[in-house]
């Protein structure tokens, strides 16, 4: 980077990680001087690792400092204890819970027993923890958020749930202090739940541990272990290392992103052809993303998965109305704790690989340019677009508020880098339109400024006469629409190959989340309705159901629901809408109504493509 004059933004150096928002468009520096913040995404100071991605390089602490070790014994004895969800022990009917009633008592003793151990509790100060490592605070919340949901999970289901002072203190103290919900998050069980299937190869302060010769090594299916699963199955375990997995395979994703930044900063004609290959490159790592979220059938079991582990992780607002009471909350208001408002489920609807990807796809933005989108017709066509907007609007604002609440939950260094993406001065997506635009108003093109523009009119039309505009494929809102001339070769000018591999990318995560949603439908979708079908049949359902805390479940239909309904159908909102009882919607663990929302996702991602209205199968935008 010897080449790069010292106010180039690669020679800059990276924004604080606690300055939350940070502001992408400048830093003032303690002389005074402003300078842009636009630093790379590798930036060690945003946790982002051009190795590992989101995972930490080095194992995640496996015990915190003797000072905390009563927390830790507490975790252990629940998870040798091997307690049950409280619903699983109360459970009755054929195929479910515990057939004896002795058996039931057992489980009600042996849970009662350790809840009583949580209560006994010394309450442990944080103070020393807030001065610890990052590694040290990561695992004293996992310790203590995997401490909650044993608690509350285990008690019956007609018990009030109020978590005890002991457990309520530190762990509030110490979720303000992150800037973290007081929950089990994506983050607590699997960016920082793995250690190496060998312990020799496992150590703090081993620094380096995954250069990039052994990434192959690291994809095996049993190289990495989890650090705390609720069940001690192979399943759970799976679970989350099929999830740890996909974030290691992010760091060429990320790499790819960085590569093209750099490029966007340059802008000209050589950097176009450059930001194209690279996009090749974006559209293969994000096919392997979905690869690497298929394989969770590999070694997770849908019946296990949906009726013993998914309930561990939900939340309050998958608690069908039961409050979560923070015993000794009042005591903290003087700290500026108050009552916790976000208390979703983890969900790896937290990841930061997939936000940061819809980010810099500009997957997030380009609602927000359609508004003046509506194409003047007669005043049905009008009425018929003005609706399809509506829709398309309400879609974009469900989609934004629930990634902006996901993004509480993550480590707050990667949701600042989030923010930071966001930020970013020099979108991938402005700069592709304007670069197609540039080149349909003028034959010949060499440099592009990386200013960002306004739509302005320019005027084409096809070999066949059509009407051309740069659009989102339901609008023409990305720029105005009129009339000269182009011929059907312009598919080969470097801008519309440009906008093609853009909109590979596009189609890529689009792919990814066809592939979520066959997941989606494999592990709650059919294990609901089967439990439904079982419920009202009274036939039992096979494996042991314990519910989603009797939240969730779909009414009507028995077992061999098809996968493909799901996928492909539009959103209607009808077959998913009703639940067990017939009346509740099926929930995402992050409190969403999960078909309707992940589809919504899905063709949101969908309409980001952009398309010259005419030439959409010569570019294969569809
Ligand atoms: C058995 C495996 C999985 C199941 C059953 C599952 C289920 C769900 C559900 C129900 C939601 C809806 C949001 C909520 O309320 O929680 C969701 C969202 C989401 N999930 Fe998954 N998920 C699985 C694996 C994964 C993996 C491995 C990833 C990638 C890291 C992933 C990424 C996402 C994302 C990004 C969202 C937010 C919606 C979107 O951006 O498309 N999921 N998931």
């Amino acid at each position: 980077m010897s080449h790069l004059p010292p106010t180039h933004f690669l020679s800059l150096p990276p924004p604080s990680p606690s300055s939350s928002p940070i502001s992408s468009t400048s830093t003032t520096t303690g002389t005074g001087t402003v300078i842009p913040d636009t630093t790379t995404l590798a930036a060690h100071d945003f946790d982002v690792d051009s190795r590992t991605a989101f995972m930490p390089p080095s194992p995640p602490l496996a015990r915190l400092p003797v000072e905390w070790e009563a927390w830790e014994e507490v975790l252990d004895g629940a998870v040798r204890g091997r307690l049950m969800l409280g619903s699983k022990v109360e459970e009755k009917g054929p195929g479910m819970g515990i057939g004896k009633d002795e058996e039931r008592e057992r489980e009600r003793e042996k849970s009662e027993v350790w809840r009583e151990s949580v209560r006994a509790l010394p309450i442990l100060p944080i103070h020393n923890l807030k001065k610890s490592p990052e590694p040290v605070l990561r695992r004293a919340h996992h310790v203590l958020a995997w401490i909650m949901h044993f608690y509350i999970h285990t008690l019956p289901p007609s018990s009030a749930i109020v978590i005890p002072r002991p457990l309520t203190i530190p762990l509030l103290r110490l979720s303000a202090y992150l800037k973290l919900p007081p929950m089990l998050t994506y983050s607590d069980d699997v960016l920082y739940n793995w250690r190496y299937e060998n312990p020799a190869g496992e150590g703090e302060g081993e620094e380096d541990v995954h250069m990039p010769g052994d990434r192959e090594s690291l994809m095996h299916p049993h190289a990495l272990r989890a650090l705390t699963t609720f069940t001690s199955t192979s399943d759970e375990e799976q679970f989350y290392m099929s999830s740890a997995r996909l974030e290691l395979a992010g760091c060429t994703t990320l790499e790819l992103m960085r590569s093209i930044m750099d490029e966007l900063f340059v802008g000209d004609d050589i950097a176009v052809r450059r930001i194209t290959e690279y996009l090749g490159g974006l559209k293969d790592s994000i096919g392997e993303l979905k690869e690497r979220l298929m394989s969770v059938k590999e070694g997770v079991r849908p019946e296990v998965f949906y009726h013993d582990i998914r309930p561990w992780f939900s939340g309050q607002d998958s608690n069908a109305g039961r409050e979560w009471v923070f015993e000794g909350i009042e005591e903290l208001k003087d700290d500026g704790v108050d009552v916790p408002k976000e208390l979703s489920g983890a969900s790896a609807g937290q990841s930061s690989l997939i936000q940061a990807l819809d980010v810099f796809l500009g997957v997030d933005s380009y609602a927000d340019l359609e508004a003046d989108g509506v194409v003047r017709g007669d005043e049905e066509k009008e009425a018929v677009k003005e609706k399809e907007m509506e829709k398309k609007e309400n879609r974009r604002i469900e989609r934004s508020t629930f990634m902006k609440r996901m993004r509480v939950y993550m480590p707050r260094h990667h949701r600042n880098f989030i923010e930071h993406l966001s930020n970013n001065p020099r979108p991938l997506r402005e700069f592709v339109k304007r670069v197609v635009r540039e080149s349909l108003s003028t034959s010949t093109t060499t440099t592009y400024s990386s200013s960002t523009t306004t739509s302005s009119s320019f005027s084409i039309t096809t070999t066949t006469s059509s009407s051309l505009s740069l659009s989102s494929p339901s609008s023409s809102s990305d720029t105005t629409t009129t009339s000269t001339s182009t011929s059907s070769s312009a598919t080969t000018t470097p801008a519309l190959a440009l906008m093609q591999a853009y909109n590979a990318s596009l189609m890529a995560l689009k792919a990814f989340r066809d592939a979520h949603m066959i997941i989606v439908a494999l592990y709650i979708i059919g294990p609901a309705r089967r439990k439904a079908a079982g419920a009202s049949s009274s036939a039992g359902a096979g494996a042991g159901a314990n519910g989603a805390n009797g939240a969730n479940g779909l009414s009507g239909g028995g077992g061999g629901e098809r996968v493909s309904e799901y996928v492909s159908s539009p959103v209607s909102g009808t077959k998913e809408g009703g639940g067990e009882g017939g009346n509740r919607p099926l929930k995402g663990t992050g409190g969403t109504d999960l078909v309707r929302f992940l589809k919504g996702v899905r063709d949101h991602t969908k309409d980001a493509v952009m398309v010259v209205p005419g030439m959409e199968a010569s570019l294969g935008s569809k």
